[in-house]
């Protein structure tokens, strides 16, 4: 379970430049709930995730994982808790190091470095069958450095290693952004199927509207900062890519009309 209350965050504060990100953030993620995450450039979405994942420190506000409080955790101590997916398919897999390698460092994640990080036998006969699952024959490729991959092979590696050792939170950063669009559906079906076969809490961010109504079973919607839509499973069910356009217009009228009410 995942809950982030009242985050705010303001970059450069009292300067020029200065930025507020995030107005008063509440959002609670019940175990095994899969919540996209959509908005215009710059809403705010993922410092959010940053925040979820120790990148980013709020300046008031809590982010709870499991009744935990983490908010001053940062990201290399919540390696445990957090699987995580970047746009960039060169972010999540070290390039120089075979496929095994990769998954062997997976596995030894929250662990002291150093230890668990060997591929043995047992640990050999557990990546082939976690690879069959992705169903692009990399299970035969164990020895290929991972360099050599495409971006598709990568990212959908990327996504296993995030979701191989059960985390309790997954974040998606707009992890199929740089694909081609047919990749971008293997690597979309591949979340939705290891979100499932874990049961992940999972925040995937995107800008693709289609993708954000397909997978998951919540949808939430930003802009300035601030959650101006959140849709549940039966509401998302029958939401259509024109309707969500329809509420974004709809809300962000509303709230600018509150504005001009205001001065
Ligand atoms: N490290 C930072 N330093 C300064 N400003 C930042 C930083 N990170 C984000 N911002 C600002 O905070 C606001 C929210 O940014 P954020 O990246 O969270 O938006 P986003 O919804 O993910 O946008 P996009 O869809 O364009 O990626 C933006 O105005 C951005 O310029």
């Amino acid at each position: 379970m995942l809950e982030i209350a009242n985050l705010n965050k303001t970059f450069f504060p009292g300067t020029v430049n200065e930025r507020r990100a995030l107005r008063d953030i509440n959002l609670t993620l019940r175990e095994g709930e899969f919540v996209t995450v959509i908005g215009s450039n710059g809403a705010g979405k993922s410092t959010v995730l940053n925040m979820a994942a120790g990148k980013l420190f709020p300046d008031t506000g809590t982010v709870l994982v499991d009744g935990e409080d983490v908010t001053k955790l940062p990201d290399f101590k919540r390696a445990k808790y957090l699987g995580r997916v970047f746009q960039d398919p060169m972010a999540g897999t070290a390039p120089t190091m075979t496929i095994e390698e990769n998954l062997a460092l997976a596995l030894g994640r929250g662990k002291f470095r150093g230890l668990g990080t060997g591929v043995t036998a047992r640990k050999r006969e557990q990546f082939v069958d976690e690879l069959k699952t992705l169903e692009l024959g990399l299970e035969k490729r164990l020895k290929t450095k991972v360099g050599l991959l495409s971006g598709g092979q990568r990212q959908a590696l990327s996504l296993l290693m995030a979701t191989l050792t059960g985390p309790k939170i997954l974040l998606l950063d707009e992890h199929t952004a740089a694909l081609d669009p047919q990749r971008a559906a293997l690597v979309t079906r591949l979340t939705i199927e290891a979100v499932e076969r874990h049961r992940l809490t999972t925040l995937m961010v995107t800008h693709n509207m289609e993708q954000a109504l397909k997978a998951g079973n919540r949808l939430i919607m930003m802009h300035d900062g601030q959650i101006i839509l959140d849709l549940n499973a039966q509401e998302k069910a029958a939401m259509t890519v024109p309707g969500l356009l329809h509420e974004f217009e709809k809300i962000k009228g509303a709230q600018l009309d509150d504005r001009t009410m205001l001065q």
